[in-house]
């Protein structure tokens, strides 16, 4: 089971940080921080004159693809979905599984405008304190990852925190433990976590289900611009893609085209 691996190997670093930079040492550096989160809310929820808001992702490599990117450079990467027009960075910082590091963050954050999202295997308050420091507007929560007490506890927390979470799901179950923890933005993936495989009618399934109050995200296996157009069409607002613009030479068109705009 991919995902239970994936968060062993996140514990067994959490615990090597948390002694190496106990949390109280990591909250003194939030005094300095340059870098206090901004709203996503206005950037997510679409709208007439924006209708197709993208999350564009950065991660050079995935589980189900191994290597994505080999030419990777997450800042030429982010000035590239600036200029093509993305409405925030999905940024990959878990480091054996994706290829990604929580340094991004900060290097990104200081050139490019777009809130960012800390996209990792979260299941301690400590990486959500983390994410603060290092530049994160808003974290990603996976429903499937955690119980419904450590999905109100993380998100509650996430909120104390000034920040926002996209709270993602992939069957009804997810779906109620979300909306109880009180989630705002929903993330409907597309993909299994744990078989890799892809259900690209999930989101006409379950966005009937969700709440018109919630920022629905959908997520993953989405490459051009008919599937973008049919999503907001059954109530998408935002749309997350890693791999289509990964593996493009010229990402900023890719994006214009995926939103639909004449390059
Ligand atoms: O993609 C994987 O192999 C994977 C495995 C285990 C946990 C998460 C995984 N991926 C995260 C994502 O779902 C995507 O990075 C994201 O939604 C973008 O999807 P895509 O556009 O298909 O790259």
């Amino acid at each position: 089971m991919i995902l239970d691996e994936i968060i062993a190997r996140t514990k067994v670093d959490l615990e090597r940080k948390k002694k190496e930079f106990p949390l109280e040492w990591l909250g003194r550096s939030l005094a300095y921080n340059p870098f206090p989160p901004r709203d996503v809310h206005k950037v997510l929820k679409s709208t007439k004159e924006n209708p197709y808001r993208i999350i564009a992702e950065i991660k050079k490599a995935s589980p189900s693809k191994g290597v994505i990117r080999e030419d990777f450079d997450p800042l030429t990467i982010a000035k590239a979905y600036e200029e093509g027009g993305a409405d925030a960075l999905s940024i990959l910082t878990e480091p054996h599984y994706f290829k990604g590091d929580i340094e991004y963050l900060t290097q990104i954050r200081r050139y490019v405008p777009m809130p960012l999202l800390r996209k990792d295997f979260i299941i301690d308050k400590y990486q959500l304190v983390e994410a603060l420091v290092y530049g994160a507007d808003f974290v990603l929560l996976i429903a499937k990852a955690l119980t419904r007490k450590q999905l109100k506890e993380l998100l509650e927390y996430t909120w104390h925190l000034g920040m926002e979470a996209l709270v993602e799901i992939h069957d009804k179950k997810d779906l109620i433990k979300a909306i109880f923890a009180g989630a705002n933005i929903i993330g409907i993936n597309h993909r299994n976590l744990e078989t890799f495989e892809m259900d690209m009618s999930l989101s006409e399934r379950l966005i009937p289900l969700i709440p018109n109050s919630k920022i629905i995200v959908a997520e993953s296996g989405i490459y051009e611009h008919e599937q973008v157009k049919h999503l907001h069409d059954v109530g998408a607002d935002a749309f997350l893609v890693g791999e289509h613009f990964m593996r493009q030479d010229d990402i900023a068109s890719a994006l214009k085209k995926l939103k639909g705009e004449t390059v």
